[in-house]
């Protein structure tokens, strides 16, 4: 993580070039036991996320994104396939990757903003009171609560705390930020400024983050790179390439027009006509060919 004062290191190197990935997300297939059936959540899902990505995952309701982030996060094994951090099979939760929930009620009720960034920080006993308090505030003010550490969560608004949150997250530095439609419950006005914090915390901290969502726009604005999931069982349609997109785009046309494809990979059945598989002079869209996976590598 850049420029923080207690620990990370030198800034991350371009998501793009990293040879190794730091998250495989090998073929995974997710299902549930129920009394009565099983329920196939993800069929065979593969992509890889590498340090400093903002790897989005969108897709429909129901398609498997929050199953996929509790498997990332080790609370799910995948009933096939693997998923790997830094080379290593995960197969339980740990501190190198922590979520972000869309819930408000995240929180502890009874601790002060302050206490809820420490307690995590306290309880992996990494760190003395004073260190843990050190680095609580760095993050507390890196989301721009500095004004709010001795509150309680009750007198927050819902960005104040999912900003709490955040910071919480943060603070544990973890190997990879995994957030679960964290902005969904927020007013739209809310909503966008959130994403742009959180863009502008990337920028100065440089995390790796596994962000889920169901709008499209927000992946574009949000994502380097978008993993699109079919309707249930989710399966990979397409993987975007959406780094030339900031948070200033969403009005202009070739947003707008690579906005329309993706809506047309996620809700039609049939794959990309020909016209879809080459160079797009206007915006510079390339949508590939199918790999040997079946799936569509585009970039923007
Ligand atoms: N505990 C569970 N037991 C059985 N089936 C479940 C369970 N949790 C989720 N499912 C099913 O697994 C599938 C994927 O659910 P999941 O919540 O991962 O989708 P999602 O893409 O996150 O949806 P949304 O965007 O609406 O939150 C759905 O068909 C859902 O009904």
């Amino acid at each position: 993580m850049r420029d923080s004062p207690i620990g990370g290191g030198g800034a991350a190197p371009p998501a793009q070039t990293a040879a190794v990935p730091l998250l495989q997300v090998a073929d995974v297939t997710l299902e549930y036991d129920t009394p009565t059936h099983v329920v196939r959540a993800t069929h065979e899902v593969a992509f890889d996320v590498y340090a400093a990505d903002r790897l989005v995952v969108l897709g429909p309701s129901g398609c498997g994104k929050s199953t996929l982030m509790k498997a990332i996060a080790g609370f799910i094994p995948p009933t096939a396939g693997q998923i790997r951090l830094d080379g290593q099979c995960v197969t339980q939760p740990g501190p190198d990757r922590v979520v972000v929930f869309q819930e408000f009620d995240q929180l502890a009720p009874w601790k002060t903003v302050l206490q809820n960034v420490t307690f995590a920080l306290l309880a992996s006993k990494k760190l003395h009171k004073a260190q843990a308090q050190e680095r609580a505030l760095y993050y507390l003010n890196k989301v721009g609560l500095s004004g709010f550490v001795h509150a309680y969560p009750h007198t927050l608004s819902g960005g104040m705390k999912q900003r709490v949150a955040i910071a919480r997250a943060l603070a544990m530095q973890p190997r990879i930020l995994l957030m679960d439609e964290p902005f969904a419950a927020l007013d739209a006005l809310t909503r966008r400024k959130m994403q742009e914090e959180l863009l502008q915390l990337w920028d100065e901290v440089r995390f790796t983050l596994v962000f889920i969502t169901h709008s499209i726009e927000e992946a574009m604005v949000v994502g380097n790179r978008i993993v699109l999931l079919s309707p249930h069982p989710g399966r990979v349609r397409a993987q975007v390439n959406t780094h030339a997109f900031g948070l200033h785009d969403a009005g202009s046309a070739p947003f707008q027009r690579t906005a329309r494809r993706i809506h047309r990979l996620l809700f039609e059945e049939d794959a990309p006509d020909s016209a879809d598989a080459v160079p797009d002079e206007h915006d510079n869209v390339y949508w590939l060919r199918p790999n040997a996976k079946g799936y569509f590598n585009i970039s923007v």
